[in-house]
């Protein structure tokens, strides 16, 4: 059995994972609090630790791993949004308003997770659903000590657990001279944080022995991995962001609610998806969302791709430029492995790098290896275990010949049908050359046609790419077409970077184009290639 090892924050070692049960691997992953879109850095848990969960199964088997990843729907920020509707003179009540908000974002969520290619977890528990069995952990640290009720409020009595502050290698000094901590009237010790807190009247709120009120956010995680996973679960992961406080406060509550119990085993950290050295995040307004770069016509598996190339631990920065290699590398290995039946499964080196502490970076470059060595059975089995080449994507890869397009490409080849008939072999040579680009090839013959075909992109797409300046402007004719009286210039070409070289990530339609031929047309085709105009 492939050996799994995993950097645990709590040792700060990379440990050999070994599991209480290899017949119920069981790992809880905290979730979105569900006010709003999800951005792109709140994508990066949810790939980093599927990719986890599709190792597991592969290792134990797909029955063998329980997942539980959250959702948070008690928040402030979801009843300003639902009251921000009510205001606008919305006739609901406020409950129904914020229940439309998070059943909103929640569906927005698995679609654009979806997109991702990450598979739902097995449970994915809303706080609400759970607060019983959130009072009744409550209560049970007060009945032990560690926690004490004031004024509609609890409290948990950090100072009452000994080895608070262990996960994140900080004493509770350090972490008080550090933190933001809420410094408030009822409490004994500034470092004790909320258990349950009073709700105003018009907010949701739950009967409980303290009064009307909500549970904290860190009691959540505690309660629902308790009821769901048990006492003694082994992996816990989240964003680095949500080891302190949140992670060592989970610790705290769940240990001294069950000291029989381990609580989490193995803890994971993802790093941050960073915009020029900063997390991104929604306070900061330095975001973009999973939905905004999907509507940009990013396939969700490109985005996947990208964020996987990194490893987990390690930050990134999203780059224009990786999104263009992605795209063009998983269009290869699409077209590679489409046909191949599914004979080899994946790669042992594959695996093993990806057993290393989920080296995914490693990983990709052994599938580039696979791809090189022509192993293309191979290849798909192993992209499929970090969700990529999986069956069923949708065809992205493919240019699309929706019915606008449709229309588009029989314009300019009716046009090219045209200027044949009057013999203007010049100018239909050139809108051959357009429609190749786009990923059209033309068949002459009795009864002249086109097809959209990925060869006839590629080998569009490979022309340009590989010749010099000189000859590219020779490929489109561009003196030919110079010479043609109505025209003026137009050519084609790849960008070129700093060295001189026709960079193959963009297209770029310079100057003016001929009368005859319609702009937006050749850009739009040219967008319909796939690539950036
Ligand atoms: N920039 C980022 N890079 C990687 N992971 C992130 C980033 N921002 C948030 N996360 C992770 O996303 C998950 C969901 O977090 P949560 O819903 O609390 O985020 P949020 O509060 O909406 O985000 P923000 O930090 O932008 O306010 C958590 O595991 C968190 O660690
Ligand atoms: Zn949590």
């Amino acid at each position: 059995m492939t050996t799994i090892r995993l950097t645990n924050s709590k040792t700060r070692r990379k440990e050999e994972f070994v599991p209480l049960d290899p017949a119920n691997v069981r790992m809880y992953v905290c979730g979105p609090t569900v006010y709003d879109r999800a951005h792109l850095g709140n994508a990066r848990p949810v790939v980093v630790f599927d990719t986890l969960y599709r190792l597991l199964r592969h290792v134990y088997g797909a029955d063998h791993v329980t997942y539980v990843r959250n959702f948070t729907d008690v928040d402030d920020k979801i009843n300003a949004e639902a009251q921000r509707r009510k205001a606008l003179g919305r006739p609901e009540t406020l409950e129904e308003l914020i229940r439309e908000r998070t059943e909103e974002t929640i569906a927005w969520y698995h679609a654009d997770m979806d997109a991702l290619g990450a598979l739902r977890p097995g449970h994915e528990p809303r706080a609400t659903e759970f607060i019983g069995a959130m009072i009744a952990m409550i209560e049970g640290l007060i009945g032990r000590g560690h926690a004490y009720a004031v004024d509609g409020h609890v409290l948990f009595r950090v100072r009452s657990y000994k080895d608070y502050g262990a996960l994140s290698g900080r004493s509770v000094d350090d972490m008080i001279a550090g933190a933001r901590v809420e410094v408030a009237p009822y409490k004994e010790d500034p470092m004790d944080f909320v258990l349950w807190k009073p709700s105003d009247a018009d907010l949701p709120g739950w009967d409980s022995p303290w009064g009307r009120g909500r549970p904290g956010w860190h009691i959540e995680c505690s309660a629902m991995s308790y009821e769901l996973l048990g006492d003694s679960f082994d992996i816990h992961g989240g964003g680095l962001d949500l080891q302190f406080p949140h992670h060592e406060n989970e610790i705290a509550q769940s240990c001294c609610a069950h000291p029989q119990g381990q609580f989490a085993r193995y803890w994971l950290h993802n790093e941050m998806l960073q915009v020029e050295g900063k997390k991104m995040s929604k306070s900061l307004g330095n975001f973009f969302t999973v939905r905004d770069l999907l509507n940009k016509g990013i396939p969700g598996e490109v985005i996947r791709f990208v964020l996987l190339s990194t490893h987990y631990r390690k930050p990134m920065d999203w780059r224009r430029g990786t999104v263009t290699a992605a795209r063009k590398e998983l269009r290869n290995w699409w077209f590679a492995t489409e046909e191949v039946k599914l004979a080899a499964g994946a790669d042992d080196t594959f695996v093993d790098a990806l057993a290393d502490d989920l080296n995914t970076s490693d990983a990709i470059n052994r599938l580039r290896e696979l791809y090189k060595a022509k192993e293309f059975s191979k290849l798909r089995a192993s992209a499929n275990l970090l969700g990529l080449l999986l069956p069923g994507t949708d065809p992205w890869f493919r240019p699309k010949v929706d019915d606008l397009v449709r229309g588009k490409v029989e314009s300019v080849f009716a046009l090219r049908q045209r200027v044949r008939a009057e013999k203007d072999y010049v100018t239909s040579d050139f809108l051959r050359a357009v429609l190749e680009v786009a990923g059209v090839t033309v068949a002459d013959g009795k009864n002249p046609t086109w097809i959209a075909s990925f060869a006839g992109q590629e080998r569009g797409w490979k022309k340009l790419a590989e010749l010099s300046e000189d000859e590219s402007e020779r490929f489109v004719n561009f003196d030919s077409l110079a010479s043609i009286a109505r025209s003026r210039h137009v050519w084609l070409s790849s960008e070129i970077d700093s060295n001189n070289n026709l960079t193959d990530g963009h297209v770029v339609i310079v100057d003016e184009v001929p009368e005859t031929i319609d702009v937006d047309l050749l850009y739009e085709l040219v967008r319909v290639a796939g690539y950036d105009v």
